[in-house]
């Protein structure tokens, strides 16, 4: 008999294998495409002062007051519109990366996801990854860009969870990689094979980032930085001569400036300037969800049609293509790297 398998003479917690866990996150998205669900969910993710960066007491009766007795009900609508049998699209696709990553890293880790606002929660998997015995973490927001607002908040989310166990796993968090070679190549590739793929030839591709407040910038959050970051590698990547590229920021919400160019602007003024066919691609999401799916390719397409456009294409974020997987199995393994 070992050591290991000795009754103990106290009530044991049981031995852990010591066995590596990777956590995929993403931002979150309601249960269903209803007011109800999408209140309860607008409600987590507008109340975390990281990304809503007003004092509460004068945040939250607007918050409760306004917001959430309006929005839900056409944000509902938005997602009906791109709702699927499985899910959300940036659930199903969330789960389906980390299925394919449970593949393609093998046996030795334990692959889960969850989402940092709603359901599944980060507490809730950690505590499965830990009962399945894995006393290392990897914690992967999947935000390409860092950003206050989305990659620290998942860490205050594991801290969170953290700060209540008695016996803690070691925790190892993924660095952004809005840089990343395998990144950069992995977008080239994928909206290279998407633009030769099209019926007519854009003349612009829009690379369209998520914005945010132009103030988080001149507090100090790298996010803007990374976007142009990104852009600016992966034109020189891409290499098309013939093609021009712009970088805009999109999902403006409240009152305050926001990054520009607009994405919703710049496609109007494209289209009066007299820019007929466009392509458009997402590079900051790592999964298609109701920001590219219905605001940029149903009511982006819209607004460029209707102010003039002729053609318009909206491409896929790299979900899970074999480019965008081997690249997310890539700097996994860097950071497991000692792990396993
Ligand atoms: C990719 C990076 C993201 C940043 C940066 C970001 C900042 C940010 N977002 C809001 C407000 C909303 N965002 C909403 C949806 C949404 N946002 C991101 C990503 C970033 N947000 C994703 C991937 C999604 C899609 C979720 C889905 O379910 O598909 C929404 C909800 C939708 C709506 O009602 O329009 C809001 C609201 C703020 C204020 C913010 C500030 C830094
Ligand atoms: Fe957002
Ligand atoms: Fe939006």
């Amino acid at each position: 008999m070992t050591w290991q398998n000795q009754t103990l003479p106290h009530d044991h917690p049981p031995v852990r294998s010591g066995g590596v866990g990777v956590l995929l996150v993403n931002l979150g998205t309601p249960e269903a495409p209803d007011p109800g669900s999408v209140k309860r969910y607008l409600g987590e993710f507008l109340s975390d002062r990281r990304v809503v960066e007003i004092p509460q007491i004068i945040w939250q009766p607007i918050l409760r007051g306004i917001i959430l007795t309006t929005r839900p009900k056409k944000s509902a609508a938005a997602y009906a519109k791109v709702w699927t049998e499985e899910g959300s699209p940036l659930a199903v696709i969330t789960r389906r990366q980390a299925e394919a990553m449970q593949e393609r890293l093998g046996e030795s880790v334990r692959v889960d996801w969850a989402m940092r606002y709603g359901t599944p929660s980060i507490p809730n998997r950690l505590d499965a990854m830990m009962a399945a015995g894995c006393e290392r973490v990897l914690l992967a927001p999947l935000y390409p860009q860092y950003s206050g607002a989305t990659t620290a908040t998942v860490v205050d989310k594991a801290s969170d969870a953290l700060k209540a166990m008695r016996w803690q796993p070691s925790l190892r968090t993924l660095p952004p990689y809005h840089d990343d070679p395998a990144y950069i190549d992995a977008l080239a590739v994928d909206i290279s094979r998407q633009l030769d793929a099209l019926d007519f030839a854009p003349e612009l591709l829009l690379l369209s980032f998520h914005g945010m407040p132009e103030r988080m910038l001149h507090l100090g959050d790298p996010y803007h930085c990374h976007c142009r970051k990104t852009a600016r590698l992966l034109e020189a990547r891409l290499n098309r001569p013939g093609l021009r590229l712009r970088t805009t920021f999109q999902s403006r919400f409240g009152r305050a400036k926001w990054l520009e160019p607009a994405t919703d602007i710049t496609l109007e003024e494209e289209a009066r300037a007299g820019t007929r066919r466009i392509a458009i691609a997402a590079p900051g999401f790592s999964a298609d969800c109701l920001e590219t799916l219905e605001e940029l390719a149903m009511e982006g397409r819209q607004q460029f049609i209707e102010a003039g456009g002729e053609e318009f294409a909206a491409l896929s974020c790299l979900n899970t293509s074999d480019a965008g997987l081997a690249m997310l199995e890539t700097i996994l393994r860097r950071e497991l790297s000692g792990w396993i």
